[in-house]
This record gives structure tokens, sequence and C-alpha cells, in this order.
């Protein structure tokens, strides 16, 4: 039997860029829905060795009468790599691709982001659409046209803005996502609560355990909570001159945990989970916020399953080397999302080392004590 579920539309609002995201059950099915996205003849379905065998086929029986073939990953953030494009592209010269071919992703975060970034490359800019199958990549990396790949140096390094023409988010393939990666999207919708909604936050803290538990209702509405919150910020600044920096929140400590751990020790939802936690406790150090809002926070995460903690191994110099490269930087000063509080982030410019150390020490040395 099928069950009916509301489909969620919201609307990305970008001009003539504009674009919906929709949210429901069995959206990869409705060929009619998303079809009417892909322009011309050719279609490069990128994907992984995980996703593909799952939903590439009901993908492609949307695909009728197209010419189309599937370029799939090796799985993981260790393969959203240059080299990896420069394979994809070369996908898309064998199908002869034409400047209205369009890209289909279909996978979670890593997928659509190198995905994004070959569709961004090929003839300087062709049509992409995201389907994405994680928690992670419908509630935030699908949306926004934030596309690149990772060097060894760093995280996200090279890419593009380069929005799509539709996101198609099928929560009914979140049934085979494993427990882990569920939890670190959620991570990315606390971390939306936590820059600029407080009544999201509220209500999440309220819904915990029924998301921890996969209620679909409330995970629908969560999604699309997060959605419209990134959505707004996405429409207001579309390539971060100043407030979509907020969406960054916890991912300078998150970004250096994540290269420090070579993209294995932990997911990027993780990373941004302590990242926020570590941000939290740099704020309170500042005194720019409360240790209850940081209370908050870290029993929000702990609730729905999420490490608080710095795992043992890492180093405090390394990464703060690390943090130096990110990309919010300028002038070789460091540049951080800090908050004052539950819903209110901040872009700070200027933060000292000695402070950053002190509270990268701080959790570490919790191993060491
Ligand atoms: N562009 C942006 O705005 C943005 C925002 C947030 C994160 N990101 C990026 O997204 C990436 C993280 O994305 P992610 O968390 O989706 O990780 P991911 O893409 O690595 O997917 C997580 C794991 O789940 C598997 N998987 C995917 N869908 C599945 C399904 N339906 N059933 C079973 N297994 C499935 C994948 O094969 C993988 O092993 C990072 O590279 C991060 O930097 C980008
Ligand atoms: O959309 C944005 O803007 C974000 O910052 C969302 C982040 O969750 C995401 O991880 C993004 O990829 C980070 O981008 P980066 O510019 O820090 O590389
Ligand atoms: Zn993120």
């Amino acid at each position: 039997m099928t069950r009916t579920v509301t489909t969620e539309t919201i609307d990305v609002t970008l001009g003539e860029r504009s674009y919906p995201v929709w949210i429901g059950r069995g959206l990869l099915d409705d060929h009619a829905r998303w079809r009417a996205a892909v322009r011309g003849r050719h279609v490069l379905v990128i994907s992984n060795h995980t996703v593909a065998p799952l939903y590439l086929e009901r993908v492609s029986r949307g695909l009728d009468g197209l010419k189309w073939s599937s370029f799939q990953l090796e799985d993981g953030e260790a393969h959203k790599t240059f080299a990896n494009v420069g394979h994809a592209l070369h996908a898309l010269s064998q199908l002869g691709a034409t400047r209205d071919a369009c890209v289909i992703a279909l996978g979670g975060g890593v997928v659509g982001d190198l995905a994004g970034f070959t569709a961004a490359c090929w003839m300087r800019g062709i049509d992409f659409i995201q389907m994405p199958t994680t928690l992670l990549s419908m509630v935030d990396s699908s949306v926004g046209g934030k596309t690149g790949v990772n060097l060894p140096a760093g995280k996200n390094l090279v890419g593009a803005f380069h929005q799509p023409r539709a996101v198609i988010a099928d929560i009914g393939t979140l049934d085979s996502l494993p427990e882990r990666e569920y939890r670190a999207g959620l991570a990315e919708i606390i971390k939306g609560a936590a820059i600029g909604d407080p009544e999201l936050f509220t209500w999440l803290e309220l819904h915990a355990d029924a998301l921890h538990r996969r209620d679909e209702a409330r995970l629908i509405q969560a999604i699309a909570a997060k959605v419209r919150y990134k959505a707004g910020v996405v429409a207001r600044d579309e390539t971060e001159q100043g407030e979509r920096a907020l969406l960054n929140l916890g991912h300078t400590f998150g970004h250096a945990l994540e290269t420090a751990g070579h993209y294995t020790t932990l997911l990027h939802g993780e990373g941004v989970a302590i990242g926020m936690l570590l941000a939290a406790r740099l704020s309170e150090r500042l005194g720019m916020s409360a240790a209850a809002d940081t209370e908050r926070l870290g029993a929000l995460l702990h609730q729905v399953g999420l490490p608080t903690c710095v795992p043992a191994g890492f180093d405090a110099r390394q990464l703060l080397a690390l943090m130096h490269l990110d990309k919010k930087n300028t002038a070789g000063l460091l540049r951080l999302i800090l908050w004052r509080g539950i819903g209110q982030a901040e872009i700070v410019s200027g933060v000292g080392e000695s402070d950053v150390l002190a509270v990268l020490d701080e959790a570490i040395g919790v191993h060491t004590r």
C-alpha cells in the first residue's frame, strides 16, 4: 500500500533562476513533475556505488526518449575530488552532451557538490537537478548552489556558485539511510535554528525524540522549516557577500576536524555538531554569550545522538593551522561565525589565536586529564 504524504514546495527566489524544492515521499517516481526541468536531449546522472544500485533505475524510467548515461563515484568524502570532476566531464564528452544537457545529482552532499561543480564547468555552465538522498543533502547541500570539491589542503577549496533547476527530495530514500548518516543530517537542521530561528530551536527541543525515531510527519516539518530558512538566506545573499556566511556556524572548526581526520574519522554533520559547540564555547569565552545557551545546544545535539566532544587523537595546533585556510578569512585574520545565544549568530573578524587555542586545548585535554 502506498502511503499518501503531503508534498511541500518551497521556492528559492532568485529572479529568472528561481527554482522549487519539492519534499515528499515517492517523488523520484513522479517523472512528470521533474522531467519538465530537463530542457535538452542529453542527461548525465551522477551518483555513487551505494546509491545507484538503490535508486538509479527509478530515475532512469523518467529518462525515456533521452540520450543518457550515468557516472558513479566510489563512496565517501575522500572521493569529492578534482580528479573525479575530470572523470565526470569525460563522461559528458562521451555522451556528446551539448549546451542544453542536464546533469542529475542522485545521492548525498558529496555527489551533489561534485555533480553541481561538473555542471558549472561543462561548456561554462549547464543545467543540473538535485535529487538528494541523505537527510543532510535534503536540508542543506542541495539548496543554494554552493558546488565544489576538496583539495588535500582543505574542504571545498575549489568550487562555483551554480544553482540547480529543481530539487527533488524524495524522503522515501531515507528509509535506506544508515542511522549515523541520518543523525548527521539533523546537525544541519539544528545549525539553521541555532543561527537564526529560535522558535525552530524550541520546536526541535520539543520534538527531538520524534525526530530521532524518524517520525515522518515531524521529519517533513523539520526538513521544510530548515529549507525555508536557508532559501530565505540564499535569496537575500546568493554569493555570500554577508549574511550567508552565517550558514557556516561550526564549520571553521568542523572542516578542520574533517580534514585532520582525513575525511574518514568524522562525518560532515558530526564535525558541524562538535564545531558548533566549540564556537559556542569560544563565544562564551569572549563574553558574547551565556553558558546556558551552550548547554541548551549541547543537550539538543546529545538528545538526537550527535557527538559533542572532539574524539581522541586531534592536535590543537594542527587544527588551528587548518582553520587559517578557511575561505571566510581575510588579510590573514581568522573570521569565524560566533553567536550571542540561540538564534543570534554573528560574523566576527580578527578572532585571537590564543582564544581559539584555549578552546581547542580544553576540548582536546578532556582525553589527557
Ligand atoms: N553545498 C552545500 O551547501 C553543502 C551543505 C552541507 C554539506 N555539504 C557537503 O555535503 C557533504 C556531506 O553530505 P552527506 O552527509 O549527504 O554525505 P554523503 O554524500 O557522503 O552521503 C553519506 C553516506 O550515505 C550514503 N547514502 C546516500 N544516500 C543514501 C540512501 N538513500 N540510502 C543509503 N545510503 C545512502 C552515501 O553513499 C554515503 O555513504 C560534504 O562534502 C559537505 O561538505 C555541502
Ligand atoms: O550554503 C552555505 O552557504 C553553507 O555554508 C552551508 C554549509 O552547511 C555547507 O557545509 C557548505 O558546503 C560550506 O561551504 P563553505 O563555503 O564553507 O565551503
Ligand atoms: Zn555544512
